[in-house]
């Protein structure tokens, strides 16, 4: 039977890209507002309480009222924001992860998106802090780039207003939003350093986390290559790669969206100095596609259906 879908913030980036995905897909309607009334609250509320699944695609504290607009215990939230990625009640919405977790989120009634910086981060580290191949309490640095389209309509408009702008530094004081999720669903001891920034492309990000494996123990690349390889293994969005002949990993300025997340273990001869590194597309498993593949999952579908891969 056909579920409806409304897509709160449906204009946005993130909302856009999600109802391209469903576009043509019999499984699923979209309940839109029309231009003048969608950020009523009335609209907005009628909308959510009338439609199966809610995908939130809004600021945080527009995505907390959205919840709280919901007066039914049938309708299910997908939230693409940070507002409940560590809160009670909520699934977090990265089916590979963790054993367990594609289960939890066909069965949740709440489930957070993760952030597209953590989808990197939680992808490479959490299965090999889980087999216990890396430390909990190690102080894990996270350098990475991403798209201006990561930060939204307003990085965009700042990014064409600005054509000089062609690299920016930022989370300088070392609160991002991101570092709370991170921490838990890695269970990590201490809050990563977390060096973010932003190139002149549209979409497409890097995460890059450089391990001193010689300081840490006797665990070598080629080992965390093996176990995260077995971890993925079969996984049509998740793939992984050892340096091989890779001399350099690329961003276009105009990359094609991608719902795939790359992972790479690099490391020096002797195995001791690692990098392991994500590609992904902020806009794809970073955000609109992990929306659709959990939308997929907790109905009960092909959990790719609809995805870029
Ligand atoms: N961009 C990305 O790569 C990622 C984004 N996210 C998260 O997804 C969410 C959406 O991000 P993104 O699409 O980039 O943001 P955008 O700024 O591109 O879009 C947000 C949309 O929400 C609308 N909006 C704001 N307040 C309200 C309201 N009260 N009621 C109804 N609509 C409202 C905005 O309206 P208007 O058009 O009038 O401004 C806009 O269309 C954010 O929480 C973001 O952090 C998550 C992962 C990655
Ligand atoms: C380039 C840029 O500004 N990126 C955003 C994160 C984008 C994102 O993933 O936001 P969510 O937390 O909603 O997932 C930032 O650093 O705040």
């Amino acid at each position: 039977m056909t579920k409806t879908v409304f897509i709160d913030g449906a204009v946005g980036t993130t909302g856009l890209e999600i109802a391209e995905r469903l576009s043509g897909r019999s499984e699923f309607a979209l309940v839109q507002l029309p231009e003048d009334r969608r950020k009523d609250v009335n609209a907005r509320r009628e909308a959510i309480n009338d439609s199966d699944f809610v995908i939130l695609c809004l600021p945080d504290d527009a995505a907390t009222e959205a919840v709280s607009l919901i007066d039914n215990d049938s309708t299910r939230v997908i939230d693409a924001s940070t507002a409940h990625r560590v809160a009670d009640g909520w699934a977090y919405g990265f089916a590979e992860f963790r054993d367990g977790q594609r289960a939890a989120i066909a069965s949740a009634r709440f489930v957070s998106n993760p952030g597209c910086y953590p989808t990197g981060f939680l992808g490479l580290v959490a299965p090999l802090i889980a087999r216990g191949l890396l430390p909990a309490d190690w102080p894990y640095v996270m350098n990475a780039v991403s798209g201006y389209s990561g930060g939204g309509k307003a990085l965009i408009e700042r990014f064409a207003q600005e054509p000089d702008l062609g690299f920016r530094s930022y989370g300088l004081n070392f609160d991002h939003k991101h570092l709370p999720e991170m921490k838990a669903y890695a269970g990590l001891s201490h809050d990563v350093i977390f060096a973010p920034s932003v190139i002149r492309a549209f979409r497409g990000m890097l995460v890059d986390i450089p391990l001193h494996l010689g300081a840490i123990g006797s665990v070598r690349t080629d080992q965390l290559l093996e176990e995260l390889t077995a971890f993925y293994a079969g996984s049509k969005i998740v793939s992984v790669q050892g340096r091989g002949d890779l001399s350099e990993l690329l961003i276009s300025e105009n990359d094609a969206p991608t719902d795939r997340l790359e992972l790479f273990v690099c490391g020096n001869a002797e195995g001791y100095h690692a990098r392991l590194i994500a590609r992904l597309d902020n806009l794809g498993k970073g955000a609109s596609g992990a929306a659709v593949q959990n939308l997929n999952i907790m109905a009960g579908l092909d959990e790719t259906a609809g995805l870029r891969l």
